[in-house]
């Protein structure tokens, strides 16, 4: 592992490894990757002003999220099918986020079932990600299989009433690898994806498990049938967020879907701000994921307002290299770099990183 310094060179070597198909499936965004690129310039585009001469022996980059603690503000975002990406998929990622004491969040349309994962790892905190489906009694069974077996809430899904047009999974027919399944349903439905000769198979069978009809009345239903915290997962407007707390939920993830949805939206590190001031009179926590590749990413992203940051394909390129070593490399590798830009930025626990520790970079381009 150690010839991989960066998130990048993680990337760089996973991209080597995979599969066209699979790679391609993984890297997308939607349509002409603007806002792909966006999601990474944007964070580029922030500068962080470091305080000096202040005492920071006593760092700490540990933090809560939902009342659980986490050894560092980074935590695993839902991706579909991580056994593309290594045979190991979902359970070598959790038992990475588990040894790393940091959140993992299982994909509805996970290549692991919801109890495999649980198994791996019983200690890691595991959120589940929702996809409601048309047919409430799907939805509920996962619900409540998430809630029975330990999960410590769902991140429901917002941004998705149908999935982004991704160009280069359509030139490659991109489908289900023999070896991986919907591991969530029955194998009915991994079966006809696989017998189906019909190259666009896994996008209706996957669409059809998503619910066109959805509205905030969804929370409520969904309070109904669990007492695991609500996170509205695809937030990009302010008037969105408001709508979800009254809603009831109890977090917010600021996301555009790794940029995969709707090409043209904002970069999500852009519209965080936003959110946070349309919430500020509210009891809530807004997390965001997109484009995090860096320590200082997570510290922009902390600076302007999130409790945490999510990284979504960091994870699935360490996988790809190196399994649970891999993953936990990933994580290593952004913990290190948050340690030393807390030290070298005069703030050594993370509610000393107030707003005033980053500004635009347009605030210093006056001549
Ligand atoms: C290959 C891939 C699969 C994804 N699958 C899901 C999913 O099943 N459910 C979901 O809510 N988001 C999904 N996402 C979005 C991620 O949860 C997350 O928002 C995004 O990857 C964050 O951006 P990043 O990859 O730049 O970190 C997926 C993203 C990727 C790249
Ligand atoms: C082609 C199947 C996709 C299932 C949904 C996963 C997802 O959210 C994604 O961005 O991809």
């Amino acid at each position: 592992m150690d010839r991989y310094i960066s998130v990048k060179d993680l990337e760089d070597g996973a991209l080597e490894l995979l599969p066209k198909a699979v790679r391609d499936y993984y890297k997308s965004g939607a349509t002409e990757e603007y806002t792909l690129a966006e999601n990474r310039r944007a964070f580029q585009r922030l500068r962080i002003r470091p305080k000096c001469m202040i005492g920071v022996l006593n760092y700490n980059l540990s933090t809560t999220v939902l009342g659980e603690t986490v050894t560092m503000p980074v935590g695993i975002s839902p991706t579909a099918m991580q056994r593309m990406a290594h045979p190991d998929g979902e359970v070598a990622n959790v038992k990475a986020a588990e040894a790393a004491g940091v959140i993992y969040t299982l994909s509805t349309m996970a290549s692991s079932s919801i109890e495999e994962v649980a198994k791996a790892a019983p200690n890691a905190i595991k959120w589940f990600q929702l996809y409601v489906s048309c047919d409430r009694q799907i939805t509920k069974e996962l619900v409540l299989r998430a809630e029975k077996a330990g999960y410590k809430a769902l991140a429901l899904t917002v941004d998705t009433p149908t999935l982004g047009i991704r160009r280069a999974d359509i030139r490659n027919k991109f489908t289900l690898p023999p070896h991986s399944r919907l591991a969530n349903f029955d194998n009915l439905l991994t079966a006809k994806i696989h017998d189906s000769v019909d190259h666009r198979a896994l996008y209706n069978h996957t669409s059809d498990l998503i619910d066109k009809t959805l509205t905030w009345d969804v929370v409520k239903w969904l309070k109904s049938i669990t007492k695991l915290p609500i996170v509205a997962k695809g937030i990009l407007r302010g008037d969105d967020a408001v709508k979800a707390v009254e809603a009831g939920c109890a977090g917010i993830l600021v996301s555009n879907h790794g940029a995969r949805q709707l090409d043209g939206v904002p970069a999500t590190i852009e519209a965080l701000p936003e959110i946070i001031d349309a919430v500020k009179e509210y009891d809530i926590e807004v997390f965001m994921d997109g484009g995090v590749t860096t320590g200082t990413d997570v510290y922009k992203a902390l600076a302007l307002g999130a409790k945490m940051v999510f990284v979504g394909r960091p994870a699935l390129w360490g996988l790809a290299v190196g399994a649970q070593e891999g993953v936990q490399h990933m994580l290593s590798i952004l913990r290190n770099e948050l340690e030393c830009t807390l030290q070298i930025a005069g703030t050594p626990t993370i509610t000393d990183i107030t707003k005033d520790m980053v500004r635009h970079e347009s605030a210093f381009c006056r001549l």
